[in-house]
């Protein structure tokens, strides 16, 4: 066994020179990912980028076209029905019919090693709602069933699709409370999601797809770096876009009054022809972008050269 082999055998995901495609569409073209145990991994990436068929890889929903993907050492469908992954995906259906308890006591009951039914109710917030019918439920309810579902099978690894796509502000962070506490059982997370700062607070590492390749993959501070940019804030009296435009490395700018904020990739070089140009300047700050800034960089193409 060589090193990538061992690595491979321990890793909780492994995806190797994966690729899948739809006719002319590459949705996921040449993808080598290892994810930890342990690791929880934001996946995030604009529309179309390939994450949900990499996450249906994993799944075991779909099989590469090249390339293969191992979840702690199985074929995914194998870790599927041995309960090692649970999943949350956007379009699971529930039955109207059937209580919250019913339906997630149904799938536990379809599991070798279930969790005590009550646990997986407690753990993804719905006591109190397990006596009601599916029909009743309000969309961010139905997910938190769902994840309830994903929990029932006390998984080693959790997937999850956009899993707060529905909920209201405050039941997001009441899924992430729940997330906190299955991960401190050691357990590892891949969720896919559109809401950056779910990303930056919760994870541990971001994987960044776009057109079917992962472009960036790291801690968030070390996405953010990747993208190599810097903002400028600063109190500028009469500035007008003519001058701001003239700045060199300048990537975007914007001006409220007399507060300008300028994106730059080398701001030392704006800042002193800034300073040159309009000396009154004052209040100024220079910060790294955020995670969002990061992201769209990253994923619009103009800083490939950069990252590879
Ligand atoms: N079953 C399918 N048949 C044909 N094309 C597909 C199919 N599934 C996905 N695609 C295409 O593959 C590409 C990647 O889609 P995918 O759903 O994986 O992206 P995504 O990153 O999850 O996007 P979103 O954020 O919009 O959910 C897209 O161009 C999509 O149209």
């Amino acid at each position: 066994m060589d090193n990538t082999d061992e690595v491979a055998a321990g890793a909780a995901v492994r995806m190797a020179g994966v690729r899948k495609h739809y006719g002319d569409v590459h949705a996921v073209d040449g993808v080598d990912l290892t994810i930890a145990p342990g690791e929880v991994v934001a996946l995030l990436g604009p529309n179309g980028a390939g994450k949900s068929t990499a996450v249906d890889l994993i799944l075991g929903l779909g099989t590469p076209d090249h390339g293969t993907v191992s979840v702690f050492g199985r074929e995914p469908h194998q870790a599927v029905s041995d309960g090692v992954i649970g999943a949350m995906l956007q379009s699971g259906t529930l039955l109207d019919d059937l209580t919250v308890r019913e339906t997630v006591g149904l799938v536990g009951r379809l599991h070798r090693r279930p969790l005590p039914l009550a646990d997986a109710l407690r753990q993804a917030g719905i006591e109190d709602l397990a006596g009601r019918r599916a029909s009743k439920l309000s969309g961010g309810q139905k997910q938190r069933v769902r994840f309830a579902i994903a929990l029932v099978a006390d998984p080693d690894l959790l997937v999850l699709d956009e899993p707060t796509a529905a909920m209201d502000v405050g039941s997001r962070r009441e899924f992430w409370q729940s997330m906190y506490s299955f991960t401190e059982t050691g357990r590892t997370v891949l969720f896919a999601t559109h809401y950056l700062e779910e990303a930056e607070e919760f994870a541990d590492r971001v994987v960044l797809m776009r057109d079917g390749r992962v472009v960036a993959d790291g801690s968030v501070a070390e996405v953010r770096a990747l993208a190599g940019g810097r903002t400028i804030h600063a109190v500028l009296p009469g500035a007008g876009p003519e001058l701001l435009r003239t700045l060199p490395a300048l990537t975007d700018f914007a001006q409220r009054g007399d507060r300008i904020s300028l994106s730059s990739t080398d701001s030392d070089r704006t800042l002193r022809a800034l300073l040159q140009a309009a000396p009154a300047a004052r209040e100024i700050e220079v910060g790294a972008v955020g995670l969002e800034g990061a992201f769209l960089s990253l994923t619009s193409g103009e800083t490939e050269e950069a990252i590879r």
